[in-house]
Parts: C-alpha cells; structure tokens; sequence
C-alpha cells in the first residue's frame, strides 16, 4: 500500500492549491479525481464555463460597444449554442493542461478514481486502475458541491436544467424561466437577456442579491429590468412541469412553473439555480469520525480542521463564501496548518472581495451601508458616477457608479462597492487601500493615470471628503 504524508482528494481550486502548497513544502502528496477531468466546478461547470459565456455573449452582441456604435452595433447576427460553447472548451482545455502540469512539475500523484475514506488514515480509491488503497498522514477533503436538484423537479437536462447542464442546451431558446436571483440566477440571467433571451426571474425574498449593498441591489434590478427581464420578487416556485401548448397555431412543449402566489409562467427553458448541496455522504466520513450537516456540508475550525485532526477541508465543502477565489486561499492555509508553517497573518476574511459578473459587473469589499448603519459606525458615501469619467465615456459605459463608504470621524476606507464596466478588477484597489488602513485622503493626494476607471476612486473620494467637509 502506498503512502504519502498528504491526501488531498478533488482537484478543484481547493484541492490544487493545497496540493502544491504541500509539494513545496518537500511532502509527498496524491490528489484524487473522480471526474474524467481536472479541475472541479471551477473549470468545467462553474465559474470557466459561465465567464467563457459572458466574453462570448459580450464580444459576440457587441454589447459593450453599443454606448460608443449605437444599439444597432452587433459583430453576430445568429448567434448560436456552439458559438458560444467554442470560448468556454478552448479555456478549459488549456486549464487541464496547466493545472496538469502544476502537478508534474511539483511531483504530485494525480490518481483518477473516486475515493473513500476505510479507516482514520486509509482511502480506497474506485477508479479506472480497479480499487486501489492508500495511507496518509494528514487529508484535506475538497470535493466541493453540487447544485440542488429536488426530487419534485422534473429536471430532464433539456428545457428543464441546473447550471451544470445550461451550456450544454442544443440551443438558445427564446425565453426562459430562472429560478433563484442568487449569484448564478442573476449572472446567467443578464448574460441571456443580453443575447435577446426573454427571462423572467422569480426570487423568493424581496431583492435578488439581497446580500450586497442595497443601492447597488437596486442599480442592478433597474439594470436588469432595462434589459428587459421581468422579476418576480418575493415570490416562490411551487411545481414545476412540461406542457404541451399551441403557439400561433404551431404545437411547442414548454415549461409551466406554477409560483405559490397562483401566477403560471410559461417558457421555453427553466434554469433552476436555488444554491448547492454538498457531496460528503458518499465519502465514508464515519470510519474517521467525522460528522456532516443536513447539506452534507462539513464544519472545520479556523485552522480548516474537521472534529478530526489531521482532517482538514476547504472550498465549497464548508460552505459560505463558496468561491473559486476564496476556496484556493483556504485549501493552501490548511495545508500550511497541517505541516506547521501557519502564518494566518493578512488573513482577513472581513476583505475577501465577491466578484459578480453580471451584465453588468458587480464587485464590492468591506461593509455595505446597511451593516455600518445597523452597527452604529458613522460613514459618509463618496459616489462616482461612470458618465463623469472620461475613461467610462471612450469605454461607452456611462451608467455605472462607484461608492466607497468613508468614516466620518478617521476617514477610513470601510467599504467600495462598485456595479459598471471592470468593478471586478477595479475592487482590488480599494481593497488594498483597506489592508493598509488608508484613509480617502490617500486616493485625493495621489496621481492617477488618465483616462482610467480607476479615476472613479479620485472623483468618489472628492465627492465624499467634500461632504463631510459641508463644501
Ligand atoms: C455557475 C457557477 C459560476 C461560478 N462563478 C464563480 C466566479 O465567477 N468566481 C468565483 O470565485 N467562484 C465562482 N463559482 C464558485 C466556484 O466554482 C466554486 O467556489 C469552486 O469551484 C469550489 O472549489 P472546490 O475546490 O471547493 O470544489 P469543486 O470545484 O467543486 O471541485 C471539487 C472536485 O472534487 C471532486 N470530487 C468530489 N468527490 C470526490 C471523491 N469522492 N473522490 C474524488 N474526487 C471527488 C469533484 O469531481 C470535483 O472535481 C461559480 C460556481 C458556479 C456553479
Ligand atoms: N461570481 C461568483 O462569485 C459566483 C458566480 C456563480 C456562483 N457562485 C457561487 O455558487 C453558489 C451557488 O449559487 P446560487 O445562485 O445557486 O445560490 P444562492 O444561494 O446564492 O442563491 C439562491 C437564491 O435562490 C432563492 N430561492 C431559493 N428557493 C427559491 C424558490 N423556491 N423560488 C424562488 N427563489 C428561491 C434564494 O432566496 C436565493 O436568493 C454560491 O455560493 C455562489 O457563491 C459564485
């Protein structure tokens, strides 16, 4: 039986990063896959394939010229499924290769196969080799999730589908229904509707994307609706069906959702994206003691262990923030735990920035106005909005807005929120402004290229200083 200091099993950007962070710790270290391809949610059904979308639909619409060319501006008349899919297989493709590679040259064994835990330092392994065992020392467990399908759901992968079988449609269909205004039901919603899908989008509480910042929540409801998506908000699904029904004397199955409320929609397709479900249960976490929640998701201290010590787990495993960008931090500071070079110093989740690629993006880090208010910390809002910006302009966005929120007594950075053309990048100014503990003054008193968006945070800083000051 072979053994290794470390077993990490699932190769998405949890299990990647940990893997190699233990290689260079001079470990020996397996990774196992059960998927026929590396690389987890990230690379083959989440956040690669859905962002390979959104550049394509963009690129493709010529959405993102429009406010420069007129709204007649399109690259692509007929657009079709394999169009779009083209960008999102060329990415993962050389995604598997690097993320290969990564383990060749760091010496970490790639075993294929579904693993199990038989015993508190034993896995067997279920793969194309037959059933193999290995020992190990210390474990990180990254086999993240998978979306929520309820038995009452006739999901068939066609009309009625999750966001794993959505880019795998044989074609765009003409509307569709989205159920849950979370991160993937908002995303995919405005990058449908900005293909010429007609969406309704029904979520259950009273704003899709409740937790961000309210005024940017509502920028992009306004945003949403000027696409041309109706939202059902505070409204629920009840069932769900195919139908068969006769439009313009042609005969079409669509899908019915009948909402709690008594409302029928109707529509070619349905997304169903009402969060994720974790994968434990399979991995026979009983034989090292190892307890799981009702979402078979697992709960690890601040170091990421589990109840059992030399188990650790990362990524969406352990649930919220359950993102690619948050999971790879995670699953390298495990490891740098388990082998005893933790440095949790910089590690400030208070800063982890979420990314929304929407149309159009959205980015925040910090607090929002609604946390500082109901915790009692006087802010002030320093607003900059894209039509002031010159680089907006030549970009043909002027509808977007950044806001950072300022403390009126010290002028600390406490929050940027920020929804228009590259909120995801700009973020990461404000957040290492944050980290530093600069204050507005630092964006007032330093030189910005020009044009850039990033001459919002100047214009932003102006605005709120300005107020506070009564000018
Ligand atoms: C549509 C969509 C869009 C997204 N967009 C973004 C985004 O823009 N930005 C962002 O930061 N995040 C995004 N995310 C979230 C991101 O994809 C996840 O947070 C991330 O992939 C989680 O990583 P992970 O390593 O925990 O798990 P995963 O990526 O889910 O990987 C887990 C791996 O473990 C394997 N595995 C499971 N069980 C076993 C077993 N028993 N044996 C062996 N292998 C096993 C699986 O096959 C899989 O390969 C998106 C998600 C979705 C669904
Ligand atoms: N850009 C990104 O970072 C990104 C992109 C996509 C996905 N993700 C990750 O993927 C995960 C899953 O995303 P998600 O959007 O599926 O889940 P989610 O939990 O973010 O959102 C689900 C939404 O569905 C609503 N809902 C639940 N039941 C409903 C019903 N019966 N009728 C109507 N609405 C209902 C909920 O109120 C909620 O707003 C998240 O953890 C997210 O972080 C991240």
């Amino acid at each position: 039986m072979k053994k290794y200091d470390c077993i990490v099993i699932g190769t998405g950007p949890a299990g990647q990063k940990a893997a190699i962070q233990a290689a260079k710790l001079g470990k020996s270290v397996a990774i196992v896959e059960k998927n026929a391809v590396l690389g987890g949610a990230q690379v083959n059904t989440g956040t690669i394939p859905s962002k390979a979308l959104r550049e394509a639909v963009l690129h493709l619409t010529g959405a993102n010229r429009k406010g420069m060319f007129g709204q007649s501006y399109r690259i692509k008349q007929d657009i079709a499924m394999s169009d779009l899919a083209s960008l999102s297989q060329q990415v993962m493709r050389r995604e598997w290769d690097i993320i290969r590679s990564q383990f060749d040259r760091n010496g970490v064994d790639l075993i294929w196969g579904k693993a199990k835990f038989t015993g508190p330092n034993h896995v067997e392994v279920d793969g194309p080799e037959g059933l193999q065992q290995f020992e190990g020392e210390k474990f990180l467990v990254a086999v993240g999730t998978r979306p929520a399908k309820p038995p009452h759901i006739p999901f068939n992968g066609h009309s009625i589908v999750t966001s794993d079988e959505l880019l795998k449609l044989d074609r765009i269909p003409k509307t569709m229904i989205v159920v849950g205004g979370g991160v993937i039901g908002s995303e995919y919603a405005t990058i449908l509707a900005t293909l010429g899908v007609r969406i309704t989008l029904v979520e259950g509480r009273s704003d899709v994307l409740g937790f961000l910042d309210h005024e940017i929540t509502g920028a992009c409801q306004y945003f949403m609706r000027q696409k041309g998506i109706t939202l059902r908000l505070g409204e629920k699904v009840e069932s769900i069906q195919e139908v068969d029904s006769t439009v313009s004397g042609k005969k079409q199955r669509l899908v019915e959702a009948q909402l709690e409320s008594g409302k029928t929609l109707r529509a070619e397709a349905l997304l169903y994206s009402v969060g994720r479900q974790g994968v434990c249960g399979a991995l026979g976490l009983d034989q090292v003691g190892v307890e799981y929640d009702d979402r078979e998701r697992l709960h690890v201290n601040e170091h990421y262990q589990t109840s059992a010590e030399h188990v650790y787990a990362a990524g969406d495993v352990i649930g919220f923030p359950a993102l690619a960008s948050t999971s790879m931090e995670q699953g390298r500071r495990a490891i740098c735990h388990a082998f005893g070079v933790c440095d949790v110093r910089n590690y400030n989740t208070e800063l982890f920035p979420f990314g929304i690629y929407a149309v159009p993006e959205i980015s925040m880090v910090g607090r929002t106005e609604e946390e500082l208010t109901r915790d009692g910390i006087p802010y002030e809002a320093g607003i900059a909005q894209y039509r002031e910006i010159a680089r907006c302009q030549l970009l043909g966005d002027d509808q977007g807005m950044l806001k950072m929120l300022i403390h009126q007594d010290s002028h600390k950075l406490l929050g940027v929120h920020i929804i228009g053309t590259g909120a995801t990048e700009l973020v990461h100014i404000g957040q290492a402004v944050m980290a530093l503990d600069g204050t507005a003054e630092f964006f007032v008193d330093n030189v910005f290229n020009f044009p850039t968006l990033a001459e919002c945070y100047k214009v932003a800083a102006y605005n709120g200083l300005n107020k506070l000051a009564h000018i």
